[in-house]
Order: structure tokens, then sequence, then C-alpha cells
């Protein structure tokens, strides 16, 4: 979470010239997984250009990932191993911001994004069990935005992979051996399910009830990578506007 506050719009000179690029969605496919809370797996949710581009424009910006304390304090903690960025807003990541909103309907205006998250992975790094939704009313005052309405967790790269699923130990696993495609099968029962992580797919679900309060079924953990690196997205709505100090100022809106 530390990137939200330390967003940053940046330019990197060698990135690919975007004058000419018009904004196309992919004929992703949902899958829907869980009405109570919603969770919905999709395929096909980022273009292969689209998951290289993202990877190009934050190369070498990653850092130690931050989490929140119970307290609302920032800091580095063994719950959250992986490294993140935040993502600055061009013509393709404006896409993809477009994209996740029209996913949720015609209503929810752009300034209820934070800025895109990229999360990665190396060796046993992982991120332990944890709401996405905040506890403390210091990190859902109106300035953020409020809390988070829904979450997008998108893969975006994967090489020699193993582990790192996206686990939700609440949810009640499936019979359907078709969902075996995008949930672990071999995962035991006991534990819940646990969604693959494959490049270009995302989960989606739904973080707070109707009532606006947050839902403790919707508890998931970034599975420790056993082998390989696992590069994914965070995609953060939240209940209303964030404040132009931590969406980063978005000359379109002007
Ligand atoms: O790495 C994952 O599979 C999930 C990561 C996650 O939940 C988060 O970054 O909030
Ligand atoms: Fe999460």
């Amino acid at each position: 979470m530390l990137a939200l506050f330390t967003s940053h719009v940046q330019c990197s000179s060698d990135q690919v010239p975007l004058q000419d690029y018009t904004c196309q969605h992919p004929p992703y496919t949902i899958h829907l997984f869980s009405k109570v809370p919603l969770v919905i797996y999709i395929s096909n949710f980022l273009t292969p250009s689209e998951r290289t581009h993202l990877q190009e424009i934050t190369k070498g910006t990653f850092a130690h990932s931050a989490v929140a304390d119970e307290t609302g304090q920032e800091g580095l903690r063994q719950t959250r191993t992986s490294q993140s960025t935040s993502v600055a807003r061009d013509p393709i990541v404006r896409c993809i911001e477009s994209r996740a909103l029209l996913f949720q309907g015609f209503d929810i205006p752009r300034s209820h994004l934070e800025p895109l998250q990229l999360v990665q992975y190396g060796n046993d790094e992982r991120y332990h069990l944890h709401t996405d939704w905040f506890t403390t009313a210091d990190r859902t005052t109106p300035d953020v935005g409020g809390n988070r309405l829904t979450s997008f967790f998108v893969y975006v790269a994967a090489r020699n992979l193993t582990g790192g699923g996206t686990n939700f130990p609440v949810l009640e696993g499936k019979y359907d051996e078709r969902w075996c495609e995008f949930v672990d099968c071999d995962e035991a029962w006991e534990n819940g399910v646990t969604f693959r992580p494959v490049p270009g797919n995302a989960v989606f679900w739904q973080n707070l009830g109707e009532d606006g309060v947050g839902d403790p079924a919707t508890i998931h953990a970034g599975l420790p990578v056993t082998s390989g690196y696992k590069l994914g997205m965070n995609i953060w709505t939240r209940q209303g506007p964030l404040d132009e100090r931590f969406r980063g100022v978005d000359e379109e809106d002007a």
C-alpha cells in the first residue's frame, strides 16, 4: 500500500510511441465462481502485448512491498515478502483501467481507481492471509475514496513458476472438473480454493457487502512461489473518488 501514497508518474525514454495506439478490449471470458461473496475468474483479461508493456514501463522500479498493520502504520512486514510498484498512467494503462471500470458496469468513474499496482514474487516470496479492505478508519477516509469496494488480481507474467496461486481459504471448492483449468484441483479440500496464476487471467471479487462492510470471506493469500517468478497486478476500486494526491494527476480528466 505504500505505493498508493508515493504514487508518481514516470515517463521512461524507452517507452514505445503511443500516438497511433487505440484502446481495444480483448474478448475475455468470465467464469462466475461465487455469488456471495462475488468472485469471478476471468480468462484473457490482458493481451500479451499489454503484459509486455506493463513489464517494460516498470522495469527497475520495484521496491519491497509495505503493508499496513492494525494501527494503520505502514511497515515492511514478514506478511508480504514481494516487491511492488505503482504503474504510471499512459494510453495502454488507461485502456486497462477502462476495462476494469466497464467490467463493473457504466457507473464507476475513473477517479475511483487507485493507481494500478504491480507485485512481483521470486523464490519463497509470498503474501500471507489478508483482506484488501481496511479495518481502520484512518485508511478509509474520504480523501482516499473510503474503503476498497472491489479487487482484481491480474496475472501478468509467470516464468518457470511453481506455486504462487491465489488462495481463498473460506471459499468452497467446486466439483466440476472444468474448473481445474482455473483452480488448483490438487489443493486439499480444507484449504479452500486456490486460483491458478495463468498469465493474462485475473480474479475479480467484491470486498464489501451491500452495506459497505468488509466481507471476511474475501480473506486471501498469495501462496509462496516455490520456484520461478510471478508478476501480478492489483486493480483496486474504492467506494468513492480518490484525491489527485493519491491517484496522481490525470491530464485526461482536466
Ligand atoms: O499474489 C497473489 O496471488 C495475491 C496478491 C494480493 O492479494 C495482493 O497483492 O493484495
Ligand atoms: Fe490481496
